[in-house]
């Protein structure tokens, strides 16, 4: 992703201070600060400049996101492509999907007339800069799609696993506790400092619970096929080529593991009871594998960390009704969990007692970082210019 990619543990906590500020200011859209936190470091990276976009046109770019995923095999011709070959007057589906298209293309050419101009050498390194700047032979179109797709497959998986922990947040207070603990033994009881990267090797079990969240929800639950290009003979099963494997994100999680639909951070510790250690060291499925697993799995991990560690050192999080821990409506800008129960279950977010101590902590961050401005005073008006990497 280009050297933007290398600052990006420093990013992830830049961009976590405008994250708890949004949680303290505005807790009932706690969701869509995830976006934003989300979409920030991906900005920064791609276009080596602070995200400057209202929450109407992150929506946008959100709908693009969901609208292109859940269209994918969605319709007949997907499975019959000669379809493809009537009269373009015969077949009737295309409105639906020019329609669609024509959406993708208006959000996509709007942040593209921001990020174009950036692709001069005077701009600061960025993936725009890097991949677009010489040698680069394709349409200005092209650019474009490669760039939003960068941005956007960088920002919604991450955003879907920050919902998907505030859901663990909820069903299992008690572990989540266990994290804290470990959170305030190392930061501090009364908001000392914030947890940072650096703390990463003291924060063991914080790490254990960004593992687990990816194995208990993976974002991505059927991984894009592969076709093979030559015959394969595999545990006595005969593969001919062009055969098509598809990776059952959801299943690969949960097999081997001990009572897999429950969330248990422990397993990622060597604990027996929790699958025997057997895990440690293998590969985080949630990210695929081999050559085309997901190039951003480092760069995911420590921005999870990152956000999961800061929200729980100053935040509690209560649901002010019954739940069920399955529903978790992932492709949606809005309130991820409203199917639950008839009229909604709305997350409630607390700070903790030491209210004060958090404002202190937040404001200490602010010193030691310095040029960061976290103006406690900050209105809903001011949000939107507010809430940017500085
Ligand atoms: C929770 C976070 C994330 C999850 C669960 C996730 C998951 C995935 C999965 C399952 C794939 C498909 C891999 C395959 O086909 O084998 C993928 C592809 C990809 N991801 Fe991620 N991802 C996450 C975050 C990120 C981030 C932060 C970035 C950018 C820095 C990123 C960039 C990409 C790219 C560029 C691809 C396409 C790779 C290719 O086709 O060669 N992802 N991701």
């Amino acid at each position: 992703m280009g050297e933007g990619s290398k600052n990006h543990g420093h990013l992830a906590e830049v961009a976590s201070l405008c994250l708890l500020r949004a949680y303290l200011d505005e807790p009932e859209a706690w969701y869509s600060h995830h976006y934003r936190y989300a979409i920030s470091i991906m900005n920064e990276i791609v276009t080596g400049t602070p995200l400057q976009k209202s929450r109407t046109e992150l929506q946008d770019l959100q709908k693009v996101t969901s609208t292109f995923l859940t269209s994918i095999n969605s319709s007949f011709v997907d499975f019959f492509p000669q379809l493809n070959y009537l009269p373009k007057w015969f077949r009737f589906w295309r409105p639906h999907w020019e329609k669609m298209g024509a959406f993708h293309y208006d959000i996509f050419s709007h942040w593209w007339a921001e990020m174009k101009p950036l692709r001069v050498l005077k701009s600061k390194p960025s993936f725009i800069r890097n991949a677009f700047l010489e040698n680069y032979s394709g349409t200005e179109e092209q650019a474009m799609y490669i760039t939003m797709l960068a941005l956007t497959a960088g920002a919604d998986n991450p955003r879907m696993a920050m919902n998907a922990w505030v859901m663990a947040c909820l069903a299992y207070p008690t572990t989540m506790q266990q994290a804290q603990d470990e959170l305030e033994r190392v930061c501090g009881a009364n908001a000392h400092r914030l947890p940072s990267l650096d703390d990463l090797p003291s924060l063991p079990y914080m790490c254990a619970v960004v593992k687990e969240v990816l194995r208990w929800r993976p974002t991505v639950p059927l991984v894009p096929q592969r076709v093979l290009v030559k015959d394969l003979e595999f545990e006595g099963y005969r593969f001919p080529a062009g055969t098509e494997f598809l990776v059952n994100a959801i299943s690969v999680c949960a097999d081997g593991y001990n009572k897999p639909a429950e969330f248990h951070p422990e397993r990622w510790l060597g604990s027996e009871e929790w699958g025997a250690g057997i895990e440690q060291d293998l590969w985080q499925f949630a990210f695929n594998a081999g050559r085309r697993s997901c190039v951003g799995y480092k760069l995911a991990q420590k921005e999870l960390f990152v956000a999961f560690a800061r929200l729980l050192y100053c935040f509690d999080f209560y649901p002010p009704s019954d739940f069920d821990d399955k529903e978790l409506n992932a492709f949606e800008p809005g309130e991820p969990f409203p199917d639950n129960v008839e009229g909604g279950v709305f997350l409630q977010v607390y700070p903790p007692p030491g209210g004060e101590a958090f404002r202190h902590c937040v404001g200490w961050v602010r010193d030691t970082n310095g040029g960061i401005e976290l103006n406690a005073n900050n209105s809903t008006l001011a949000y939107y210019g507010y809430y940017r990497l500085l």
